[in-house]
């Protein structure tokens, strides 16, 4: 029986279990991805997540556990589900003799209610390469066809398995925007990421996998970052760079520019700076830090 989630959840993933014979990849998680939000799963090589992602495409079996896509078990491969989801694969390499606007055409063709081709190459940044051979298209630009590809059956849910990886920083940003304006048409987008800036820059809700389990999950704000902690760090007069982590910079900063004042020398690499999603991340996940934090909270 499929599992009936309520309206405002695209996603639902409950006690989710995946053994590989004796190996355990996803060990029993639980999440939630409401309709409209960008959900991140981030987590090292080997923590679960193209194992779970496969799972909810339906390209992959559990081994138990209740799990909802739009209202669908996806192991049933329900038909319904192939046009409402898009999925950007790792890289298409189809179609790679025809033009750009022809290829996405004809993958309009496959969806019963397709979006405009045009509108779809504009809103993947590919309004300028339309007549150009697929081969011919740099690697951001490829990408960015994967994108269209994924798009152009106007899915209400897509998923992005690592989306930027091998991206220069410029095709990043441009990938970046694709995403927010998935978000602002009010598509639920699940995305994978190795890139903490970029979970961070884009995700509404992160779940941080480790070993097959969930060890952290909500907004990134709420992980950490943006928390009451500053990082303090300057260098010193005797030349070493220092830092100290304190709830109220204040009277620290006072301190340091009062006496760099009184010393008439400027106080060299001064930063204050709160915890990224990164450094949260490194301490979730670290081998034997995690052991150590974990227990303390
Ligand atoms: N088909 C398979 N058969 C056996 N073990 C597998 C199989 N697929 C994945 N695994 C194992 O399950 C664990 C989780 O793999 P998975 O690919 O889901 O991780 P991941 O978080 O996506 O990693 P990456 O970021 O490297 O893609 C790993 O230990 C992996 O070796």
């Amino acid at each position: 029986m499929p599992a009936s989630p309520s309206a405002d959840i695209a996603i639902l993933v409950r006690e989710l279990r995946r053994a590989y014979g004796a190996h355990e990849a996803v060990r029993g998680i639980d999440f939630d991805v409401h309709r409209g939000e960008v959900f991140g799963l981030l987590g090292p090589n080997g923590a679960g997540k193209t194992t779970t992602v496969e799972i909810l495409e339906g390209y992959r079996t559990r081994t138990s556990g209740i799990v909802s896509v739009l209202g669908h078990d996806p192991a049933q491969r329900p038909r319904e589900l192939r046009s409402r989801v898009g999925i950007v694969l790792q890289s298409t390499g189809m179609y790679r003799h025809i033009g750009v606007r022809e290829a996405v055409a004809h993958f309009a063709k496959l969806y019963p209610r397709p979006r405009d081709v045009d509108e779809v190459l504009a809103l993947a940044g590919l309004g300028d390469v339309g007549e150009q051979r697929v081969r011919t298209l740099s690697g951001g630009k490829a990408r960015r066809l994967d994108f269209a590809l994924a798009l152009v059956g106007d899915p209400e849910l897509i998923f992005l398995d690592e989306p930027t990886t091998g991206f220069d920083p410029a095709a990043r940003r441009a990938a970046w925007d694709v995403v927010r304006s998935l978000q602002d048409l009010g598509k639920t987008v699940l995305l994978t990421t190795h890139y903490l800036d970029e979970a961070q820059a884009l995700c509404d809700r992160v779940a941080i996998l480790k070993e097959g389990s969930i060890v952290a999950q909500g907004p990134p704000a709420a992980l950490g970052v943006g928390s009451s902690r500053y990082r303090v760090t300057w260098r010193t007069e005797a030349g070493d760079l220092e830092t100290r982590e304190t709830e109220d910079p204040t009277a620290l900063l006072h301190q340091l520019t009062s006496a760099a004042l009184a010393r008439d020398e400027p106080l060299r690499e001064l930063s204050v700076t709160r915890p990224t999603l990164e450094d949260v991340y490194l301490e979730l996940t670290a081998e034997t830090a995690a052991e150590e934090v974990g227990s303390g909270g």
